[in-house]
């Protein structure tokens, strides 16, 4: 496994759900113009952040236009797209989901949120994604040339056994679409990412929207590229920006061989099992 370059196109999300498409796919064409050959998108890009507008925005799978703008962008420009996340139509459910794709255009895999983001924060900040979206059943895991890359969406990234059981899965890279706010960006954006790195010895690349004072959710911005180590190889302002950062992919085999928590773990004590295998977020 050699080093790649990755980018987070970390863009301000509008009202206008064709500026927000037409934005990222020229920000995924810089990205690629710059080397990058793992390109992440952050969540609800196509869509402000807010529950009620969920079903409003929401597109079926494959006909949706941000699906063939994430499918083309991927083929144009040969990268790994994660595609941010979306809000999904599924029948009568909406579910906020992330598409990845491989560098021929081809869909690798589908994440829907696990956990849902229903909360009542300091600072008057209420969400309730619950009223407008289904959770996901499935934990994401999808194969690339990199090794196998993990998939969770924001609010995921606070469940630890979630992203162990990715790691045991296999995976070397975990990419986070996410949206902290003005109150949970602070206080907990790094120390989360930072910890699922070092819990789990991978990278963690998390994808913000660029901070807009004005909207009515406030994203915290700062996308974040972590090492397996802890260590914070790229953090972005809170404007609009492409982040750009190198994986030196074999610093996992070093640090595990170094400090090898897995082989430590007290199977004998404790295990973690997936329970689920429910029917439905498969493509
Ligand atoms: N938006 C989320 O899903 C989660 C979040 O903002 C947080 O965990 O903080």
């Amino acid at each position: 496994m050699e080093g790649i370059k990755a980018a987070v196109c970390q863009l301000k999300v509008v009202e206008d759900k064709s500026a927000n498409i037409k934005k990222a796919s020229e920000m995924i064409a810089g990205a690629a113009g710059n080397g990058a050959r793992l390109v992440v998108l952050p969540e609800m890009f196509n869509c402000p952040y807010q529950a009620p507008l969920f079903p409003l925005y929401a597109e079926t799978f494959p006909e949706g236009e941000t699906f063939k703008m994430l499918s083309a962008a991927a083929r144009e420009s040969k990268v790994y797209l994660a595609g941010g996340s979306l809000p999904e139509r599924d029948g009568e459910r909406v579910y906020n989901t992330s598409f990845i794709f491989g560098p021929d255009g081809n869909l690798l895999g589908r994440h829907r949120k696990v956990h849902l983001f229903d909360v009542e924060l300091p600072g008057g900040i209420t969400v309730k994604e619950s009223s407008t979206l289904g959770a996901g059943e499935r934990i994401t895991v999808v194969p690339t040339e990199f090794g196998p890359l993990g998939v969770a969406i924001c609010y995921d990234i606070r469940f630890p056994e979630l992203i162990r059981l990715m790691a045991l899965k296999g995976a070397k890279i975990i990419v986070v679409p996410a949206a902290f706010n003005m109150t949970t960006g602070p206080a907990h954006w790094d120390l989360v990412f930072r910890m699922r790195a070092v819990d789990n010895q991978l990278f963690v690349i998390a994808a913000s929207p660029a901070r807009d004072v004005n909207a009515g959710y406030v994203a915290f911005g700062h996308s974040i590229m972590v090492d397996p180590w802890g260590e914070v190889l790229a953090r972005a302002g809170h404007g609009e920006e492409v982040l750009t950062g190198e994986l030196e992919l074999a610093r996992i085999e070093k640090i595990r061989r170094e400090l090898p928590l897995t082989a430590h773990r007290r199977t004998d004590l404790y295990q973690l099992r997936e329970l689920a295998d429910v029917p439905g977020d498969q493509v």
